[in-house]
């Protein structure tokens, strides 16, 4: 085996063993969440990607299997469960959804950063594997901030507000508990919160554009 081609095997295999750290970007319903991580998929469109999660609901019209979803009937996901195949799972309307460990190192081995988006429950569960993820939680600036974006967005019934509000509470206190969170993201000005957000993934984000160059350089 000649010199360059020991070098061009010893490249890919790094390459190919490059992943990235997932990042849980967890917070109350309204605190902007999706709103950041939209950013941060727009400034970045190669860096960031969402796992596929599995739900035992059936599929809406439009929508594909393992596109927005895995779905599969309860007795797989039960099954899946078992086997312990899933980072956290959550019941809503009689339906499981779940991350599975195998879609999170999905997207790792395409060399983004899986983004995770989910509640206190998903923290707590995803904190007990061995994924080692960021963890980042998004604070509204007050409660009462967070009932008026929630108010102004026009998504939710009154119920729905109530039932997200109740649960803000919690989540809120959860985030004051030590070593729960990695960094808080105060969510007051937009653009500030999405300058400190940008400022904790600094490094996580130029060592993927910078192994994707790399990569592409490889490839030539
Ligand atoms: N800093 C901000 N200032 C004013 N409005 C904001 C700010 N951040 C987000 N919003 C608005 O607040 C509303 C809630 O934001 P978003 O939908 O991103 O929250 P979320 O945490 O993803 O909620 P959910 O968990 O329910 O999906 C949206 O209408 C969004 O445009």
């Amino acid at each position: 085996m000649n010199n360059y081609f020991r070098i061009w095997i010893r490249t890919f295999a790094k390459l190919a063993a490059f992943r990235p750290r997932p990042i849980v970007v967890s917070g109350p319903s309204g605190s902007g969440k999706s709103t950041l991580i939209n950013q941060l998929f727009k400034e970045y469109p190669t860096a960031f990607a969402f796992s596929v999660s599995h739900t035992t609901r059936t599929a809406r019209p439009g929508e594909q299997n393992a596109r927005e979803y895995y779905f599969v009937p309860r007795h797989q996901m039960e099954k899946m469960i078992a086997q312990r195949e899933f980072l956290e799972i959550t019941e809503f309307s009689s339906n499981l959804y779940g991350t599975s460990k195998n879609a999170v190192e999905d997207v790792a081995k395409t060399g983004r950063i899986c983004v995770l988006d989910v509640d206190k429950q998903g923290v707590k569960s995803i904190r007990k594997t061995d994924l080692h993820p960021l963890f980042i939680y998004i604070s509204p600036p007050s409660y009462e901030i967070l009932e008026q974006r929630l108010r102004a967005r026009k998504t939710d019934s009154e119920s729905a507000i109530q039932k997200r509000l109740q649960e803000s509470k919690e989540s809120m206190e959860f985030s004051k508990e030590p070593g729960v969170y990695d960094h808080i993201v105060l969510n007051d000005k937009l653009d500030v919160a999405y300058k400190d957000l940008k400022e904790i993934l600094h490094k996580d984000i130029e060592v993927v554009l910078q192994q994707q160059k790399l990569h592409n350089t490889d490839r030539k």
